[in-house]
């Protein structure tokens, strides 16, 4: 599936960009003096010691989550599309739908909710499942995935959603390191395609390796930029001084 269709020509507007924005629960603020952009075609990994706010963040930028103070701007319009990577943990996987259900919902904003799948749509379906190497399970229900075939079947769906802004927390939660091969080829495939792509991760290494753009986060932002200046060991210590973790990294 090589279409970008939805993805905008080289901007100066940035697919997201936030401005002193602050998210949390109604147990309080999480994360707080967010500012920055996520530049249209970027490729950005989110890291920090468990707690530090990540997922809050990446919520906040969803818009699941309001900002407590501040602004979130997102591109307006078809540009600015979102496809969501829920992490494992905030999933029902007793629901009872099939994977090929599952990734054919991929194809919910072009079809509508009601919608029957027809022609392009039913070969794209197919080609995402094959794409991931799911095509063996695709009447299972989704129950029956073990984490890194459901992790597979969360990233077949976002080929169907063929968003231009793409974002992932803790894809590779839980997954082996041939099926991470498997879904880092298709965030390169994405990456190339000139799509952004913001996601949570815990393996540095993995980043250093793939990221070129890093946004290290203790509750309040330590450094965001090149990953490899980032990613320095003084940043990395006062993130976690900042943060108190018990271990990181
Ligand atoms: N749904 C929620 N309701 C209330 N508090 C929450 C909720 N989700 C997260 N929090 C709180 O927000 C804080 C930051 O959590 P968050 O999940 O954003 O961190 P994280 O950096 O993604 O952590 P991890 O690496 O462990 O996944 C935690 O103290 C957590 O308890």
């Amino acid at each position: 599936m090589s279409s970008a269709s939805n993805v905008a020509s080289a901007a100066a507007v940035p697919a997201i960009a936030l401005e002193e924005a602050a998210f949390g629960w109604p147990t309080g603020i999480v994360t707080r003096d967010v500012s920055g952009a996520f530049e249209q075609g970027s490729l950005t990994a989110i890291v920090g010691p468990n707690g530090a706010g990540k997922s809050t963040l990446l919520k906040g930028i969803m818009g699941m989550l309001k900002p407590a103070h501040g602004r979130v701007v997102r591109c307006p319009g078809p540009a600015g599309e979102i496809a969501w990577l829920p992490q494992a943990a905030d999933l029902d996987r007793q629901f009872p739908i099939t994977v090929y259900d599952l990734v054919a919902m991929g194809a919910w904003r072009q079809v509508g909710p009601w919608g029957a799948l027809r022609g392009r749509h039913l070969r794209l379906v197919d080609e995402a499942l094959q794409a991931v190497g799911l095509t063996r399970c695709t009447h299972w229900l989704i129950e029956a995935l073990s984490g890194g075939q459901m992790q597979r079947a969360l990233f077949a769906r976002m080929l169907l959603q063929d968003a231009p802004v793409l974002l992932m927390d803790e894809p590779f939660a839980a997954v082996d390191s041939e099926t991470i091969d498997v879904l880092m080829a298709l965030i390169r495939q994405w990456h190339n395609q000139g799509r952004t792509i913001i996601a949570v991760l815990h393996d540095l290494d993995l980043v250093r390796e793939h990221f070129p753009r890093t946004l290290l986060l203790a509750r309040r932002p330590i450094a965001w930029g090149d990953t490899a200046t980032v990613l320095s060991d003084d940043n990395l210590r006062l993130a976690r001084k900042s943060c108190d973790a018990a271990f990181w990294g």
